[in-house]
């Protein structure tokens, strides 16, 4: 079924990263009946080039929420982890796609794997998360602010500027630079931003026809696993200004009869900017208890000392 004859209009930043990400839904919305199209938008993360802690939370997404407020774009699809974790009673984010490896990845010269590089080797992040858990590590390595495109990230390494750089898994995957990745770190070693690597795409709530639309690309065990990790931030961002860090699995358990069945498993953490301290926790529940067991380990994790960890309350 075609909506009228009218083409759905996918609102996205004009980046290479968010442009592919966005054709991929315009892809399977087309293929299912439903043509669409890329409007790209300038948002203020594309304007300037300061640390998102210093612009704010959502430079990347609020311009974007205007223009599907204002009727210019009829999908908006986000950069889960860009998205503020403030409610927006009018849209809805009507699909969660499967989502890609949600790793932070590092990509070094010489392709060095972390335990490689020698003291006072030089890596680049602006996250205070990946900072603060790099520093934690304790190798000595220096860490240099970093910001713009995938791109012009991975130049700094082949030029020589920096010795390596950490960024998200997801974004290679999607450019199709994988092949650069010389660790994926395992979330022992570093905890993704919460939602990393999944997309939001969202539409207006009283759009009842694409709510329904978008809802066939949504993916359950992805919608989990994101309300879970973004229920942890959410209680965290009130009570604790340190960078928070937190993956959810869905996975296998044995009930006492050998019968098999789906459980949703939690883990978070936040540290200390200078990495003097990280605390982590981690919980197993309900696949539909997702954002329960968010909270409860944002409690526990509070509980454990979160509070008292400074730090500058910015995202990635
Ligand atoms: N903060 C910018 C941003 N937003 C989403 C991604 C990567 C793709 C994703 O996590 O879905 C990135 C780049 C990065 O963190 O390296």
């Amino acid at each position: 079924m075609i909506r009228g004859d009218t083409v759905i209009r996918i609102g996205t930043r004009g980046s290479q990263l968010a442009t592919t990400q966005a054709q991929t839904i315009a892809d399977a919305l087309t293929a299912a009946g439903h043509p669409a199209e890329l409007v790209i938008i300038k948002t203020a993360g594309d304007v300037s080039a300061a640390p998102v802690a210093e612009i704010g939370v959502g430079v990347f997404t609020t311009a974007i929420r205007v223009a599907l407020r204002n009727h210019e774009v009829d999908v908006a699809v986000h950069s889960y982890k860009d998205l503020p974790t403030a409610p927006e009673p009018d849209l809805n984010i009507a699909a969660i796609p499967p989502r890609e490896d949600p790793r932070d990845a590092l990509v070094s010269r010489d392709n060095l794997v972390l335990g490689e590089l020698p003291p006072g080797s030089v890596i680049g992040t602006s996250s205070p998360r990946r900072a603060a858990q790099l520093r934690a590590l304790g190798l000595g390595l220096e860490i240099r602010p970093l910001r713009g495109n995938l791109d012009s990230r991975l130049g700094k390494v082949a030029g020589g500027e920096l010795d390596a750089v950490v960024v998200a898994r997801a974004g290679l995957a999607r450019i199709g630079r994988t092949e650069a990745v010389s660790e994926a770190f395992d979330p022992v070693v570093m905890l993704p931003a919460p939602a990393q690597g999944a997309l939001a795409v969202e539409c207006r709530g009283d759009d009842a026809e694409l709510v329904r639309i978008l809802a066939e690309l949504d993916d359950p065990s992805t919608r989990s696993a994101v309300e879970a990790e973004r229920a942890l931030l959410a209680a965290l961002e009130a009570g604790c200004t340190a960078p928070v860090g937190a993956i959810a699995e869905v996975v296998e358990s044995i009930d006492d009869d050998g019968r098999i069945f789906a459980e949703l498993s939690l883990r978070g953490g936040v540290a200390a900017e200078d990495g003097s301290d990280v605390i982590r926790a981690s919980v197993v529940g309900p696949v539909d208890r997702a954002v329960q067991l968010g909270r409860d380990l944002a409690a526990e994790l509070l509980e454990l000392g979160a509070a008292e960890l400074i730090g500058t309350g910015s995202r990635d």
